[in-house]
């Protein structure tokens, strides 16, 4: 391979500003658009064309980083509600928007830590579609606030010939969790795994989970919007909701009696998710900016 000559680079596309990130390879296109006048309207063509791996910039969805005040697309009024400067304006790849998106919500607070955009030493809330997260950053570490999990009923969800029983966990956005004997069993999720659309009238995320150790799981996720992914947040908050529920380390109906901790292994890394005897489930893991650059998308 021959290596470009210093010069030969094309000059900088003038356009758009945006950034790439991922937090624990759920990968993301940031775009900073502080009080909205940067990005225009973000419909879901351009989202598609955003994230697409092979003619666009590549990623499982889109964060655009706006002041609540400065949003003005649907509901306004519900994001301008919320007590908090900054809204994650969470698009999926397909373009449909999304309530939150944890490991989105990590990459968004490193962003605006390192724009200076908020003092990384305090908490920082965060407008999202599910009301407000807050972020804590410790070195290389964020910790989002996903709140207190739903636990809904038993369902079912299917792959092909095979089906397994699910539970039926929102943690702002919806989640079916089914234990697997094997990760590989999911096959090779090219296809939205099938559910009962009367229980998810607006999509579901689908988990996957084998045990791999006392606290200490392993989970494969089909996401709503995005399809197989690397790593989901939210679906790690549910999947660890849904064992710590299966290992009667927690009572139906109720939160711990002191704070319960699982390990989490997706096949991008490694997440920590901390149930707390106030019924908060907390999400803990990397968040990375890669790079930041313009666009003519
Ligand atoms: N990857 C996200 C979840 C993104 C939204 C999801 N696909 C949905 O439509 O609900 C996460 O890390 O939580």
């Amino acid at each position: 391979m021959t290596a470009l000559a210093t010069g030969s680079l094309p000059e900088a596309t003038a356009g758009y500003p945006f950034l790439k990130g991922h937090g624990t390879e759920n990968d993301f296109v940031l775009l900073p658009d502080p009080d909205g006048s940067v990005h225009g309207p973000l419909d879901a063509a351009r989202v598609r064309a955003l994230c697409d791996r092979r003619a666009g910039l590549g990623g499982d969805g889109v964060l655009r980083i706006i002041r609540t005040a400065s949003y003005d697309g649907p509901d306004a009024a519900l994001i301008h509600g919320q007590d908090a400067e900054w809204f994650m304006d969470y698009r999926n790849a397909d373009g449909s928007p999304a309530e939150m998106c944890g490991n989105g919500s990590r990459v968004f607070a490193r962003h605006l830590v390192d724009a200076g955009l908020v003092d990384g030493d305090a908490p920082i809330p965060v407008a999202t579609r599910a009301g407000v997260k807050v972020l804590t950053v410790a070195g290389d570490l964020v910790t989002t606030d996903l709140g207190a999990p739903k636990v809904l009923g038993q369902t079912v969800v299917g792959v092909g010939l095979h089906s397994w029983p699910a539970r039926h966990v929102d943690m702002g956005n919806p989640h079916a969790v089914a234990f697997v004997d094997a990760l590989e069993d999911a096959g090779r999720l090219l296809e939205e795994p099938t559910y009962d659309t009367e229980t998810y009238p607006h999509g579901v995320n689908v988990e996957f989970v084998v045990r791999r150790a006392e606290r200490h799981v392993a989970m494969r996720v089909h996401e709503r919007g995005s399809g197989e992914t690397r790593s989901c947040g939210t679906g790690a908050g549910a999947v660890m909701v849904a064992t710590a529920l299966a290992d009667r380390a927690v009572d139906e109906g109720a939160a711990p009696r002191s704070e319960l901790a699982y390990r989490v292994d997706v096949p991008g890394g490694t997440l920590t998710v901390t149930w707390t005897p106030e019924d908060r489930v907390l999400l803990t893991g990397p968040a990375v900016v890669v790079a930041a650059g313009t666009t003519a998308l």
